[in-house]
């Protein structure tokens, strides 16, 4: 059986906070009920059952909750590791295979305080404006394109990511591709399980000494420059950031001289309004005769129609895709024109590799990504660290520990305005302010307080106070 302390491994210098199982609180997302014990008591109660249900007192708590009672949703086939970690926590965790139609999702959102998704569930505000007692987001992937980030933040819902557990299984994929392409695989591969002998090496090449061209130099694009380096490929690249090529890759100085130079141009740049059909008719008129398109970024970066048309007219040589401007939300037969018009005309082209999105789906990416993400909603749900959040403030503080049984970590969001601060530490003032720390984000700020001496009685007053203040997104009080 293990202890809280062995519940979660320790990562990122937190073994002190993930020790101490807090988990009552005193927030708007949870029900009203009767003020009982002090502090002491109530973090026993806040232990999950399999760790100590005989110390669980009898008398109900002032609004906290239990473990138990945080309800999460996953969707999308979450690794188990991060499924073990949070079921560990002792939450209530469903996990669905799949995404959700926005009707269902609406529907289940609004009951759950925490939410797990990949790539496919889009949480636009219209769901999110459902979810009243949501807290937190985790999207088990890189990408955060699919959640709206701002209205999250500005309704005081904390968002999580995996920056780069995916980005080594990208990269190597498309090493595969790019030989796969140069050698025209796809093709012979399919004509032979047709039963049809093809042996021909017009249009095929070696890749060593051709240039590849890599747009958008993060964590999968520079990953890749140097497996392409290893292979002899000479590299190019461009990225709207000012960046140290790694080995002897060169940085060009726009789209389009990478284009006039790269043999293979493969996409790493992540989907916002400028991205948009960011590979058009006018990019691909700048390609290099005979060249390859991969995108394993987003569907809505390259024009489709416009790759068909290339494609066709024999501008390029070959293409691989492993993402569409719309996918499906499980798996199935679904990749039809009822998906996307053009589909049937994409399936007919020559040395085309299509493949359902899986860059990152390798076990060691999809296993590190679970651990990564579910422990910090862990730290977030248990302790409010926000630390690596992708629309708050990065807001951590040492956590409280058993010898302070009297203490009490407010959290504060709010919005980013005047005066807030004073207002705060008055009510707070009654107290030791033991630590403090605020940061803000754009219109969002996020104060984080450790306050002792602080009777359970008490708790309700205090929280009902900063809840009264017009700065107010939300407010939680752990203890
Ligand atoms: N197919 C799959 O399974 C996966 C897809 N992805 C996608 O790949 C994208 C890139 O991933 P990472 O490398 O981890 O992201 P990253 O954030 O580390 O790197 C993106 C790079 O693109 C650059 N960039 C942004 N706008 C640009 C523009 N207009 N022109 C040129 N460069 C621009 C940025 O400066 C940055 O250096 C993600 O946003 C995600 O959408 C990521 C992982 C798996
Ligand atoms: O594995 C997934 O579902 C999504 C991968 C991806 O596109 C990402 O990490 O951004």
């Amino acid at each position: 059986m293990p202890t809280p302390a062995q519940a979660i491994p320790e990562r990122n210098g937190h073994a002190d906070t993930l020790s101490r199982t807090v988990s009552n609180s005193f927030s708007n997302s949870f029900g009203t009920q009767e003020l009982g014990s002090s502090p002491q008591a109530s973090f026993h109660s806040s232990i999950p059952s399999s760790y100590g249900a005989h110390q669980r007192p009898s008398t109900k708590q002032l609004k906290p909750f239990h473990t138990e009672d945080i309800k999460v949703l996953l969707l999308e086939n979450v690794n188990k590791t991060g499924q073990d970690i949070l079921r560990k926590q002792g939450y209530q965790v469903e996990a669905l295979k799949s995404s959700l139609p926005e009707d269902q999702l609406i529907e289940k959102i609004r009951d759950v305080q925490v939410i797990g998704i990949r790539s496919k569930t889009q949480l636009t505000a219209n769901v999110l404006k459902h979810a009243k007692n949501l807290i937190v987001i985790g999207c088990f992937c890189i990408g955060t394109n699919q959640v709206d980030l701002k209205y999250a933040a500005e309704t005081g819902i904390c968002v999580f990511n995996s920056p780069f557990s995916n980005s080594r299984s990208v990269a190597e994929l498309m090493i595969g591709e790019i030989i796969a392409l140069a050698r025209q695989f796809g093709d012979r591969n399919n004509e032979l399980h047709k039963g049809i002998w093809n042996k021909v090496s017009a249009g095929c090449w070696e890749v060593r000494g051709k240039t590849l061209g890599i747009v958008g130099y993060g964590h999968v694009g520079s990953q890749l420059s140097v497996l392409a380096e290893a292979m002899g490929m000479k590299v190019i690249y461009y990225d709207v950031t000012n960046l140290m090529g790694l080995g002897t890759s060169n940085q060009v100085h726009s789209l389009e001289e990478l284009l006039q130079h790269a043999d293979f141009v493969t996409l790493h740049v992540p989907e916002i309004p400028e991205t948009m059909n960011m590979m058009s008719t006018q990019q691909f008129e700048q390609m290099k005769q005979g060249s390859y398109l991969i995108n394993a970024s987003r569907g809505s970066v390259v024009d489709i129609p416009a790759l068909i048309s290339a494609s066709q007219s024999g501008k390029l040589a070959g293409a691989a895709l492993d993402v569409y401007p719309n996918e499906p939300g499980g798996n199935g037969e679904h990749f039809t024109n009822d998906l996307n018009t053009w589909t049937e005309d994409l399936r007919n082209l020559k040395n085309i590799i299509l493949t359902p999105h899986i860059g990152g789906s390798t076990e060691e990416a999809q296993s590190a990504i679970g651990v990564e993400v579910a422990e910090s909603l862990v730290k977030y749900v248990n302790f409010g660290i926000t630390s690596a959040a992708v629309n708050m403030p990065e807001v951590s503080l040492r956590s409280l520990t058993m010898e302070e049984p009297n203490h009490v970590r407010v959290i504060y969001i709010h919005h980013n305005v005047p005066g807030v601060l004073r207002r705060v530490n008055e009510i707070l003032g009654d107290h030791n302010v033991d630590k403090q720390m605020t940061d803000s984000r754009g219109d969002v700020a996020y104060l984080m307080a450790d306050i002792s001496n602080v009777n359970t009685s008490e708790i309700k007053d205090l929280y009902q106070s900063l809840e009264d203040l017009g700065s107010r997104i939300r407010t939680r009080v752990l203890y």
